[in-house]
């Protein structure tokens, strides 16, 4: 949530000592001096309140009362499916598409209220779309001068430095075309911090990059934000990405927001089976309650929280939220189906007599003969009625 930062007048009390007549008098001026403004680092850039968006072809919402705050330097993820409204969100921000209602404040001063909106070029926002949007018959050095001000004396330089930030300084003559995807990315990066936006969007940024190159750029752009000071949107469809990249995310769902707040705890705590869902499916164990536990194909699991249940139950974990163990002393188990194999973990799915399967994360070292019998706890998990 936004802090709040405040006008609070300086009084200055200042202890007069009289020692004149050889007595000593004291006397306590009040002064106010200027007002100081008081500001937290964690001040809210960006205020959306009750944004909704819905296109006129259109039957359904592209986004529906939205409400987010965007604290200033901080790297906002906004994650949902094909179609969620996550480039809705980030046009109507730029002032590339109006919303019906709602409002947007940014940096203290409302460019959306309803109807009424700020024109784009005058919000400094900078945009970089999925195609990035480089000229063709432009160099690199030209197609960031684009950015900048015909009047800009130094154009050029700023430029090159904007081309530095992003580690393209040597790449200055070259053409588009000359560069990898994610070179492209750089480029386009650069032009559009050369203008020195408050706010950068970035829509989809790591769609065209293979995973070597992707874990590259998200590193990268986490520190060039960083170094700038720079408050940055991202809209990606990969929850992954923008779980190691931002410090808050925003799920959109059919254009409602599903849930906001940081990483870790959204996916430790997610609001809803949407939310769980989308960060990888969940295991899902469908059992009976006694008033004791719950009974599965794979055993017995102990939980006083049955008496709450009626009769089917699903058990909702996380392959990483179960443990494999060695001893025969555990509850549930079942038999090795197959193992994935990823280099620093492995999945091992594990089989009940009905074929019901489970996946659990396991040491990558370990070795799980295919067929053998596996006894596993589950350390974390959700209940939800079964119908
Ligand atoms: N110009 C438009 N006219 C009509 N409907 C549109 C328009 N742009 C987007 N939509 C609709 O609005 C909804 C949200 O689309 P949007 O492009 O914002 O989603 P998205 O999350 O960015 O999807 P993707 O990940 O595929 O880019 C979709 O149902 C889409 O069909």
């Amino acid at each position: 949530m936004a802090n709040k930062s405040g006008l609070f007048p300086l009084h200055l009390y200042i202890l007069c000592l009289d020692l004149n007549f050889n007595r000593i008098t004291l006397t306590f001026v009040s002064y106010k001096v200027l007002p100081i403004y008081i500001i937290d680092r964690e001040m809210s850039l960006l205020s959306i309140t009750n944004l909704s968006k819905k296109f006129p072809q259109s039957k359904t919402y592209a986004l529906q009362d939205i409400n987010l705050e965007i604290a200033e330097g901080s790297i906002q993820a906004i994650v949902g499916e094909n179609g969620s409204g996550k480039t809705s969100l980030l046009k109507v921000i730029a002032g590339l598409e109006h919303p019906d209602k709602g409002s947007i404040i940014f940096s203290g001063q409302t460019i959306v209220n309803g109807k009424v909106a700020i024109s784009a070029e005058q919000r400094e926002i900078g945009v970089i779309f999925d195609d990035y949007a480089l000229f063709p018959q432009l160099n690199l050095l030209e197609n960031v001068k684009v950015a900048l001000q015909p009047k800009e004396k130094h154009s050029t330089q700023i430029a090159r430095d904007s081309l530095a930030l992003v580690g393209l300084e040597d790449s200055y003559k070259l053409f588009p075309h000359q560069l990898s995807s994610g070179q492209r990315q750089r480029a386009a990066l650069a032009r559009a911090l050369a203008s020195r936006p408050k706010i950068l969007l970035l829509d989809d940024p790591f769609k065209s990059l293979d995973t070597r190159f992707k874990n590259e750029m998200i590193q990268d752009l986490q520190d060039i934000v960083k170094s700038t000071g720079i408050t940055a949107i991202i809209a990606s469809h990969h929850a992954k990405d923008a779980l190691s990249l931002a410090d808050n995310l925003a799920i959109l769902h059919k254009g409602t927001l599903q849930q906001q707040g940081p990483p870790e705890e959204i996916y430790r705590n997610p609001a809803n089976a949407y939310v769980a869902n989308f960060f990888g499916k969940r295991n899902e164990i469908v059992a009976t309650s006694t008033p004791d536990g719950f009974y599965s194909g794979f055993g017995f699991m102990p939980d006083p929280e049955s008496v709450k249940f009626n009769e089917k139950v699903k058990i909702l974990f996380r392959a990483e939220d179960a443990k494999i163990k060695k001893d025969a002393n555990q509850p549930l188990s079942g038999t090795i189906h197959r193992t994935l194999f990823y280099g620093d973990h492995q999945i091992v799915k594990l089989m009940d007599d009905e074929g019901h399967q489970v996946s659990i994360k396991a040491h990558p070292g370990r070795n799980f003969p295919l067929g053998e019998r596996m006894f596993f706890t589950i350390e974390k998990y959700e209940l939800e009625e079964a119908f």
